[in-house]
């Protein structure tokens, strides 16, 4: 992969991830890429739920229930909208994270980092196979509808779906900071004469 891939990256809306999908094999390729990412002390605060392409359905019955958790009764658009995000993507992944307390160097920001990482390797292994892809999560995320529904653990967390697919629209090119805004130097500045 070249830097100016990673530079020119975008997020690609799920709704424009259109089939196909990757394949199985591809799929396990983009997950070894996520197990590649950056793991203190190998806790792996990461796993990976890909949604069957037949349970889209079941999963516009979680988006509900889980919309009705948060918001309480709803009207018909409102349940439209919560369902038709199950749709989206020709491939779907839940990212479940599981953060543990009290581990010796590594607290739960280092642990969060990692699963980021991992996240970030996904959308470039997807990006190398030519697909488009987008994490997103929303509300739902934090919802019991959802952590229960797809059968997470207690002490897991669903922090977002990885969505994958062909790109059936390109987005523009990406607004983002440069090395300049981004990048200091210490100290601020050279002394003179000091070597
Ligand atoms: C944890 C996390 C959750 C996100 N959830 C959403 C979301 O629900 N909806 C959304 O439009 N963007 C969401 N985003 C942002 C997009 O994934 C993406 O990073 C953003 O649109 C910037 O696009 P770019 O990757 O092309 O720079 C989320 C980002 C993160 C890090």
């Amino acid at each position: 992969m070249q830097i100016a891939e990673i530079v020119e990256r975008r997020s690609v809306s799920p709704r424009r991830l259109i089939e196909p999908g990757p394949n199985s094999a591809q799929l396990n390729a983009i997950i070894e890429a996520a197990c590649a990412a950056p793991d203190h002390r190998r806790l792996r605060p990461w796993r990976f739920v890909l949604i069957r392409k037949d349970a889209r359905e079941a999963l516009a019955d979680l988006f509900e229930a889980a919309a009705r958790e948060t918001h309480g009764a709803l009207n018909s658009d409102q349940v439209k909208r919560a369902r038709e995000k199950a749709e989206n993507g020709a491939c779907l992944i839940a990212v479940v994270a599981e953060i543990r307390n009290g581990i010796r160097d590594v607290p739960p920001h280092e642990q969060w980092v990692s699963v980021g990482a991992a996240i970030q390797n996904i959308l470039l292994a997807a990006q190398s196979f030519g697909f488009g892809s987008m994490l997103v999560s929303g509300d739902k995320v934090s919802t019991r509808a959802l952590s229960d529904g797809l059968g997470l653990a207690p002490d897991e967390l669903l922090l977002g779906f990885v969505a994958i697919g062909t790109i059936s629209k390109q987005p523009g090119p990406a607004q983002r900071p440069g090395a300049k805004e981004k990048l200091s130097y210490w100290p601020k500045e050279e002394k003179q004469g000091v070597k």
